[in-house]
């Protein structure tokens, strides 16, 4: 049985939120609308219609949940800043928004929980959206103005910054699937998309430097490990392909400032334009990446599809989210990212959504805890084969709004009654509180 004695003293264990997901208060305090709050009231863009507007009710409960960290025993928590809760036309301060942030900052430094910020966790102020958003080039200068804004506000105190939660799934889920906000669907829109975030990302390390010398930064991306669904040579090919395009698209250029060529020649060869500017400033050096990883992603040939592959679905057993439960997948790319690009490592999401219900006021959620036991044990071999890990952060502390999946997907390991916002630590919870004494 794997012990947190196991782990190194200084090993950092948290949980991950980010704001449209858990703040509610959409419309307090001067905080304009962002491209979720426009596309979740959209009528079809998510399950059952639901929306973040009330979400969880952080924006007002967030020292309940602090406190629930702090009973849990954990000592980091991350979460993302919303943009337009901030500067709510993308430009000008909203100085009610800030002093949200400085609440929750000194909050969590009271109880001696390290805040790792994200600056950007897919809730772009609509005002830039209107300007052309993530297509308009002019979005790195917005950013940059943003990030430095945030140092200085709360650089004082916070000295672990993360710039983008997952590009890939702003520029691809955003612009070309059109599953998230704002909802296009044009693969030459999300390459476009794509290195105006990794443009952004490097303006705000670089304003970073200048703003905050004492602190580290960094970029969270999907890391999913990418098998071939079948046993065809076809299949391996495009399994190689969509690696690149997943795992290394958005990690490349911010070390060796370049795409993978593989993916480069491949769009090249279905006509797109692959944008090539800025990489001295997108490579700009960063101190840590974050890892997201919850499954591994299967694929075959597909002759049909433009793209000439297609997702399977594996035999393992499966999340709510139909994800393959495959914690040596975690291991496997680890090691991966280790190897290529020789950075610090943050596992900065990792969890299950589970078929949770309240059962004589207590939740039993058994299989979140082997999830996260077999998950754990994982990251633990990766640090014992050399991989410089320093913190896991379970996906997520509180169940919250699911993007297009709204409120139908539990992944806190605190249950939340969205009728009375009322908390209830999952049985999870408890586990991990005894696991983080052991
Ligand atoms: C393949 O999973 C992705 O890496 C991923 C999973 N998740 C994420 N990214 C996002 O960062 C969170 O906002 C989601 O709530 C969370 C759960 O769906």
């Amino acid at each position: 049985m794997i012990k947190r004695s196991d782990f190194p003293k200084d090993f950092l264990f948290g949980t991950a939120t980010a704001a449209y997901q858990i703040e509610g208060a959409a419309k307090e305090d001067g905080k304009g609308p962002s491209i979720w709050d426009v596309f979740s009231h959209t009528p079809g863009k998510t399950f059952n219609g639901d929306t973040g507007d009330i979400a969880c009710d952080h924006y007002h409960r967030f020292k309940e949940d602090v406190a629930i960290m702090k009973e849990i025993g954990l000592n980091a928590y991350r979460f993302s800043i919303s943009w337009p809760r901030v500067m709510q036309d993308g430009k000008n301060i909203n100085q009610k928004g800030i002093d949200f942030y400085n609440r929750l900052v000194d909050e969590l430094l009271e109880n001696d929980i390290i805040p790792f910020i994200t600056l950007y966790h897919w809730d772009l102020p609509y005002a830039l959206y209107e300007k052309g958003g993530w297509l308009n080039d002019d979005i790195a200068m917005y950013f940059r103005a943003y990030a430095t804004l945030m140092f200085n506000e709360l650089g004082d105190r916070v000295k672990h910054w993360i710039t983008l939660n997952e590009p890939w799934c702003s520029s691809f889920l955003g612009y070309f699937t059109g599953e998230h906000a704002p909802g296009h669907q044009n693969l030459q829109e999300a390459l476009i998309a794509a290195h105006n975030l990794l443009r952004s990302h490097g303006h705000a390390v670089q304003a970073f430097r200048e703003e905050v010398r004492d602190g580290k930064i960094g970029l969270t991306n999907v890391v999913t490990k990418v098998e071939p669904g079948d046993s065809r040579p076809e299949s391996f090919f495009v399994a190689s392909l969509v690696d690149k395009v997943i795992n290394a698209w958005f990690h490349d250029p911010v070390i060796f400032g370049k795409y993978p060529e593989e993916a480069v020649k491949n769009y090249v060869e279905m006509g797109l334009n692959v944008p090539d500017n800025d990489f001295d400033i997108i490579s700009t050096p960063i101190d840590f990446f974050g890892v997201n990883y919850y499954t591994r992603t299967l694929v075959v040939f597909d002759e049909t599809n433009p793209m000439k592959f297609s997702y399977v679905s594996g035999d393992l057993p499966k999340t709510e989210m139909g994800w393959e439960i495959y914690p040596q997948g975690l291991f496997d790319m680890l090691i991966y990212l280790k190897e290529r690009y020789r950075l610090p490592l943050y596992i900065t999401e990792n969890g299950m959504a589970g078929p949770d219900k309240v059962e004589n006021g207590k939740v039993i959620d058994d299989y979140r805890i082997e999830y996260l036991e077999k998950h754990f044990e994982k990251a633990l071999e990766a640090i014992n084969a050399g991989v410089n890990l320093k913190g896991y952060f379970i996906w997520s502390l509180l169940d919250n709004f699911e993007w297009a999946y709204g409120y139908s997907k539990r992944f806190g390991i605190v249950y939340v009654d969205y009728n009375t916002q009322k908390r209830i630590l999952k049985k999870s919870a408890q586990w991990l509180k005894e696991f983080l004494r052991s």
